[in-house]
């Protein structure tokens, strides 16, 4: 089982590809620790949350995770609310659900160091 972020992200546009059954989403999900699998809409989505230290920080926090999403073409959605509450929901738009690229997006997301962002307060990530 190959490390997810060794790999890189396809192209979205790809003529084969599909949205993953929920049950092969939910094997991957073990390989990014501190996602969860959500649905909205009908659409199986990965998603996190953190506490950061402050709202600019919280940008730091995007501009951190967007750096990655370029390098990937594969983009998340940002929320920040309440000024310290951050929640990133990926999925693959082009097919409705959750694709590999999505568990790769995660896992180099998990792969920042966020830590001098985070709240130090319990449950902050
Ligand atoms: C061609 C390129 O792969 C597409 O425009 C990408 C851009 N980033 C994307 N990001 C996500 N999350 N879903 C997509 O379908 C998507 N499509």
């Amino acid at each position: 089982m190959s490390d997810l972020s060794t790999k890189k992200c396809v192209p979205c546009n790809a003529k084969d590809l599909r949205p993953m059954s929920d049950d092969a989403a939910h094997k991957l999900i073990s390989q990014v620790t501190g996602w969860n699998l959500v649905t909205k809409d009908g659409t199986m989505k990965l998603q996190r949350t953190w506490k950061v230290k402050t709202f600019l920080k919280g940008l730091e926090l995007f501009k951190l995770v967007a750096n990655v999403a370029e390098a990937e073409g594969h983009h998340p959605d940002l929320h920040l609310v309440g000024w310290n509450n951050v929640k990133i929901d990926i999925w693959t738009h082009a097919v409705g659900g959750l694709t590999e690229n999505d568990f790769i997006l995660a896992s180099k997301i998990n792969g920042l160091d966020l830590q001098q962002l985070l709240s130090r307060k319990a449950g902050s990530n």
